[in-house]
């Protein structure tokens, strides 16, 4: 039996059940959210679609889930400017269910902003195998990429690693067109604005997000063996450690099978290191 545990089933959480749901990836979904309403209303919600699937809230039983989605938080409104700004309201919710997960064995993806400072929170606080930790967010970035590529006629592919934010770092290198510097700045600033848009028009991302949360959890559930842009804890790779980062990762159903080192050019280069050193600061406020 697959069992998927999702804490905080808010707008994103609640979607990323849906559709797991009508997609049969899971034969059970086990949703917690700390507002006893939202949680009710999302459990009925998923009961009535009729779809075969098993509903629990039974939070105990999320320790022996199969993949544990950490989508629990406060979410950006249109005043809050940078995803990293949300670090102080959530570094409690981070902890505090981080603490209830010790030791967990299956593979975790953390949703929740500023993502990357959260999935190395997590990982540090359940005290588990970084390769157990997946950041969603590179992919999303990457689909964001691959439509401003498409609008511009180059074929891509888009590829986005680096932070979760503001120090995304698009590989134009790897688009097949030689792309100049500015031009470059142009569409990163466009990307860092891509999902405010969204979120001024209807109070939140949640197709996005939750279609490509979905194809997270095929991947790991059905051992896919591809390389994804995910935020993964870092010993090294790409220069960095003591952080979480987007990076190449092929994803499977142990978790993060393996880290590409990709060779990046040097805009790229400058780029993921000034995201490596921004990441690392939000992070230091998990070492205490
Ligand atoms: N990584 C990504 O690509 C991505 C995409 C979309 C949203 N997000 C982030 O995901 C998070 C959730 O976004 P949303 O739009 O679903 O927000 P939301 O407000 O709709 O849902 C969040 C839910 O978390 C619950 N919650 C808060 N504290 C909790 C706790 N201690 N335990 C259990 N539940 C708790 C709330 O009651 C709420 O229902 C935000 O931080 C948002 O920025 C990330
Ligand atoms: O931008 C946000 O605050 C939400 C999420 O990280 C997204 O990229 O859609």
């Amino acid at each position: 039996m697959t069992s998927l545990a999702i804490l905080g089933v808010g707008k994103v959480g609640g979607e990323t059940a849906f559709l797991s749901a009508a997609l049969g990836l899971a034969d059970e979904i086990i949703l917690y959210d700390a507002y006893d309403p939202i949680l009710r209303a999302q459990v009925l919600d998923l009961q009535h679609t009729g779809i075969d699937v098993t509903v629990s809230t039974d939070t105990a039983a999320m320790r022996d889930a199969d993949i544990f989605i950490f989508a629990a938080g406060t979410p950006r409104t249109p005043d809050v400017r940078t995803r990293a700004d949300l670090l102080e309201a959530n570094i409690p919710v981070v902890k505090r269910c981080g603490r209830h997960l010790q030791g967990f064995s299956g593979v975790v993806i953390t949703i929740t902003n500023p993502m990357d400072a959260n999935n190395y929170g997590l990982w540090k606080v359940m005290g588990i195998d970084r390769r157990q930790c997946i950041g969603f967010g590179g992919q999303l970035d990457s689909a964001r990429f691959a439509c401003l590529l498409r609008e511009a006629g180059v074929p891509g592919p888009a590829w986005v690693l680096g932070e979760h934010g503001e120090h995304q770092v698009p590989l134009f290198s790897k688009t097949g067109a030689y792309v100049e510097i500015d031009e470059r700045e142009a569409t990163l600033s466009r990307m860092r604005g891509a999902s405010m848009e969204v979120i001024r028009g209807k109070g939140g991302t949640v197709f996005g997000p939750a279609y490509h949360i979905a194809m997270l959890i095929r991947a790991i559930l059905e051992d896919r063996r591809e390389v994804l842009s995910c935020s993964c804890v870092l010993d090294g790779e790409y220069g960095l450690s003591g952080c979480s980062l987007g990076v190449p990762a092929r994803i499977g159903r142990e978790g993060i099978l393996g880290i590409e080192e990709w060779s990046l050019d040097t805009w790229e280069e400058e780029k993921m290191a000034e995201a490596g050193a921004f990441v690392k600061g939000l992070c230091r406020r998990f070492d205490d």
